[in-house]
């Protein structure tokens, strides 16, 4: 029997052919998987530049491509057959020496490029890699019959071009060597494209339903030649399958179930980790995919319930279609809860009293703390309230006169700080007497009633009433500390308790806090590479973001140095008009000729603006389109192909009414303008292909010049 190793362009590619050849092509494939009656033969291919290449024929006019060692078959993709053997004869297969994964190789463009690129070393005698020796060269896993070549490379354009035909562990490594980074700094970036760890370690089960395990695989020497061992290691670029029920997951199941990216793949199915996970990550660098599939892993291994939150309501019913494709098992996907923290402490407060509790609405609480506010500003009280007194814990006046106020400006002295507190007691008390709460006040009952006070947060508790034995976060950096330390009540001191994803860039409320602060001790990784946006909305958004790094989850501030992209695109779009109407004229006509003339459908389009009149004029001037109009934050965790945001204009963003006004508390302010520009990031970098901003009057200051 052949094993048989699909890679991802293969599903694609079958899904793209016209019937009848797509049915005949995958009947084919399951006789070549089952070996039986019919089932196509491996036909070797004049002139392949590998001789390990074959074709099989598929379909009337259709060949698979594949490459075999002894039984194992990797199959490639599914052409016209021309293209199949032009294909076949294009590429070449290696193993990185170094980390053991596959290499595929442009070899046919390559030695087209070697002409020109001899050419240009006789006239210029400068060479890119004239400093680093050929020992530490292939100490970095560039490939012996490559070497002849980089030697010859004059600057860091040649070496760019020749990006899209080498295998990626060639030129990360080679990269980093150009920007002037050390030998050990370049060997870095290649030990980070492993999907599994390099120490010995417990064997790691892959995702997808072959469950082809690279165990030990890391830690076992590198066979340069051995093709299977390699494919095992390589779950971004194959997937085995042992029967026809896994052959059809993989080929019909969405790409980020079946194939992930080798850093995805390290930390969603690591064994065990004895301390949280936080795992940042600049916008579409799949955090939430990671975190889909470690629930996954989590809920496969049966160690006890699962819980998986994020930011709203509406994202935890993304999250659990999502999951509902990943995990095939009806017993399994049963151990995953999917659900946000507000709905969290509304059931825990609910369990505990018998009854639903009653929320306060935002109209009645404001016209609270307008009547204790005495003078002072009702908002400045509020937030007194949220980011000081309920992010601490704080019970008594006492704690809270000798409480710090970090990000807070203004100095407030003991007097002060004792009409606060009056003000703070004042719209509680009334709460109370009216029985109702605030969705801050209902996270912190719950975590008291889960048995846990925030004194206890450092301690190592015993499970007692704890709801779950896993919670995998995904959105993290929104979460109050509150919210913290309710899901850290949820969920008992042990390995594998909290996995954490989220990116403090990303940030749209109010809760600048680092895990650490909070009793969680989380071993932190990034993830570097968008696979949502190209190169250059991904730039363009970098320098929207800009004013200063993010601080947030991790202590300290975080870069978005590293982040990059892996294609290229067209430049975003920005579109300054000279009034409201002709501005949403403008996004009328460009709407409808995405949808007509390029033929992307309208659920794949999202218009965004920062206000509510705004985002109701554009809904009225697009009925009927099948759009989605929404707020800037509606955006938030979302992807479209195209999206426009407009408004963008000074005046409306940053939203003059959410900033506190300077005078009040300086350092407040500048903090209100980081998580505006972070929400106008947010949108923008919802686009996969396209993005259209738009304004009419002067530009939002936020806008890159
Ligand atoms: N292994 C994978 N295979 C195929 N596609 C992937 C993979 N991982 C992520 N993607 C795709 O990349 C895009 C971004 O992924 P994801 O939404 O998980 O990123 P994110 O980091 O959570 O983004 P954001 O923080 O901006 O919301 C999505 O289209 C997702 O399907």
């Amino acid at each position: 029997m052949p094993r048989l190793a699909i890679a991802p362009e293969f599903p694609v590619e079958l899904s793209a052919l016209p019937q009848p050849a797509r049915r005949d092509a995958l009947v084919s494939v399951r006789r070549f998987l089952q070996n039986t009656a019919g089932a196509p033969h491996p036909e070797r291919v004049r002139g392949a530049r590998d001789d390990r290449v074959a074709t099989l024929r598929l379909a009337e006019r259709h060949r698979g491509v594949v490459v075999r060692q002894r039984d194992v078959h990797w199959l490639l993709t599914v052409l016209p057959d021309a293209e199949a053997w032009a294909y076949a004869r294009r590429y070449r297969f290696g193993v990185n020496p170094v980390i053991g994964v596959v290499e595929v190789w442009d070899a046919e463009a390559l030695e087209r490029v070697e002409t020109a690129i001899r050419r240009s070393a006789a006239s210029f005698p400068a060479r890119l890699f004239a400093d680093t020796c050929d020992t530490d060269l292939i100490e970095l896993g560039v490939d012996h019959r490559f070497l002849p070549l980089v030697r010859l490379i004059t600057d860091e354009l040649t070496l760019e071009a020749l990006e899209p035909l080498l295998p990626p562990t060639q030129y990360v490594p080679l990269a980093a060597l150009a920007r002037g980074e050390s030998v050990a700094a370049a060997w870095r970036e290649l030990d980070a494209c492993r999907a599994v760890d390099a120490a010995p370690g417990p064997a790691v089960p892959a995702p997808g339903p072959a469950g082809a395990s690279p165990a030990g695989a890391a830690a076992a020497p590198i066979d340069p030649d051995d093709l299977a061992a390699a494919l095992v290691r390589s779950p971004d670029r194959a997937v085995f399958t042992a029967d026809p029920r896994e052959l059809n997951h993989v080929l019909d199941a969405p790409g980020w179930c079946v194939f992930l990216h080798p850093a995805q793949h390290r930390l969603a199915y690591r064994e065990s980790c004895d301390r949280p996970v936080l795992v940042t990550g600049g916008a579409g660098t799949g955090k939430t995919v990671l975190a889909l599939h470690r629930a996954a892993f989590l809920a496969a291994r049966g160690a006890g319930p699962v819980l998986l939150v994020t930011f709203s309501q509406g994202l935890s019913g993304e999250l659990a279609s999502r999951l509902d494709l990943l995990i095939e098992d009806a017993v399994v996907r049963k151990r995953v809860e999917v659900g946000n923290v507000d709905r969290l402490a509304h059931r825990i407060v609910s369990d505990a009293e018998g009854h639903p509790p009653v929320l306060v609405g935002s109209e009645e609480l404001g016209a609270l703390w307008r009547e204790a506010a005495g003078g002072r500003s009702p908002a400045f009280l509020l937030r007194e309230w949220e980011q000081v007194i309920l992010a601490q814990n704080l019970r008594t006046l006492d704690e809270y006169l000798s409480a710090p106020r970090p990000g807070r400006g203004v100095v407030l002295p003991a007097d002060e700080r004792a009409a606060v507190w009056a003000a703070v007691e004042h719209v509680t008390g009334r709460l109370a007497e009216r029985g109702k709460r605030t969705l801050l006040q209902l996270a912190a009952e719950a975590s008291i009633l889960l048995g846990q006070s925030t004194g206890d947060l450092l301690e190592e508790a015993a499970p007692r009433r704890e709801p779950y034995r896993h919670i995998v976060v995904d959105e993290a950096q929104d979460l109050h500390p509150v919210q913290w330390r309710l899901l850290r009540a949820a969920v008992p001191h042990a390995p594998d308790d909290l996995f954490i994803v989220g990116d403090p860039h990303q940030r749209v409320l109010d809760t600048r806090v680092s895990l650490a602060s909070l009793g969680i001790d989380a071993v932190q990784q990034r993830l570097q590479v968008s696979h949502r946006l190209p190169g250059e909305i991904l730039s363009w958004g970098v320098r929207l973001r800009g004013g200063g790094p993010a601080d947030g989850l991790v202590a300290g501030v975080q870069e978005l140095y590293g982040f990059r992209a892996t294609r290229h695109g067209p430049h975003p779009v920005v579109r300054a008009y000279d009034s409201p109407e002709d501005e949403l004229n403008g996004l009328v006509s460009h709407v409808w000729r995405w949808i007509r003339e390029d033929g992307v459908p309208p659920e794949e389009i999202a218009v965004a603006a920062r206000t509510v009149g705004l985002v109701r004029e554009a809904r009225a001037a697009l009925r009927d389109s099948g759009v989605r109009v929404t707020t800037l934050h509606g955006m938030k965790g979302r992807e479209f192909r195209r999206v426009a945001v407009i408004g963008v204009a000074d005046g409306v963003v940053p939203a003059p009414d959410s900033l506190t006004p300077a005078e009040e508390d300086l350092s407040a302010r500048a903090h209100d303008l980081q998580r505006e520009r972070g929400l106008l990031y947010v949108a923008c970098t919802r686009a996969r292909e396209l993005l259209y901003v738009s304004h009419s009057g002067r530009a939002s200051p936020f806008l890159p010049i």
